[in-house]
């Protein structure tokens, strides 16, 4: 898979050099390039951006830069991915879907975003989808980059060390959070790991996993709980 992130600030991206994902940048299943948006400017002060049309504050990023960059970055296969507050909301099934496309642009905006006919432009010639992390606003578009890249290439054949580990996890294919993890000592500061964890007896510890990850379920997001279907599991099950 090949990934673009176009941005005024590249040194953001520095964190995708390390750890899994340089890895894959490394070992070639990942092709992550990071562009300076600055490349295409047409002005000595390198200018990306301007006074809002109508007024109010804050500046908007130049419909003009950002097209030289696209047309430069863009591919035929390209799905071109916006951080946006007003994006679609991004999450593991977005992930999911993202892993398997062959090329993703993340354009990286600032200030008070990217003139809107950018987005309006590329999305009558290429794939477009705003993305917004959640609702909370952040400076810029490089942290959301940083999260899409990690989520999705970690899903990649051969990321990950060992892919079962993708399978169990919180918002995974049962759509319930992570149950509690232990490990030595087995006893720590007068906490001790519950004792079915160290029964060795398998079917035990799955229906104890499976509980906790209801329980915690039902009590921090509700909302997954109402996406599953109901047939999966009974409220009985949450009963102490
Ligand atoms: C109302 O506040 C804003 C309105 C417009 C733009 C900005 C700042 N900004 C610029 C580019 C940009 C890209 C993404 C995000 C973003 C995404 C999420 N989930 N939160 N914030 C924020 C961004 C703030």
């Amino acid at each position: 898979m090949r990934i673009d992130v176009v941005t005024i600030f590249p040194e953001y991206l520095a964190p995708l050099e390390l750890s899994l994902v340089g890895k894959a940048r490394t070992s070639g299943l990942l092709d992550l390039r990071v562009h300076d948006l600055r490349t295409w400017t047409d002005d000595r002060h390198r200018t990306v951006d301007d006074t809002p049309f109508g007024g109010g504050a804050g500046m908007v990023m130049r419909p003009d830069v950002w097209g030289r960059a696209l047309d430069d970055v863009l591919t035929p296969e390209a799905h071109l991915l916006v951080p946006s507050p007003a994006g679609a909301p991004f999450t593991q099934r977005t992930a999911e879907t993202w892993a398997t496309e062959q090329h993703l642009v993340l354009a990286c905006g600032r200030y008070e975003g990217i003139d809107s006919r950018v987005v309006e432009h590329y999305a009558a010639r290429t794939r477009v989808t705003e993305v917004s992390l959640g609702d909370y606003v952040l400076n810029g578009g490089e942290v959301a980059a940083l999260v899409v890249v990690e989520a999705v290439a970690r899903l990649l054949p051969g990321v990950v060390g060992n892919p079962a580990s993708l399978v169990e996890e919180s918002h995974g294919a049962a759509g319930l959070l992570e149950y509690p993890v232990y490990t030595k000592p087995p006893s720590w500061q007068g906490h001790d790991v519950p004792e079915v964890l160290l029964s060795g007896h398998h079917a035990r510890i799955a229906r104890w996993r499976r509980d906790e990850a209801l329980r915690r379920t039902a009590a921090r997001r509700p909302d997954l709980l109402e996406a599953l279907d109901a047939g999966e599991w009974d409220r009985h099950d949450l009963e102490v």
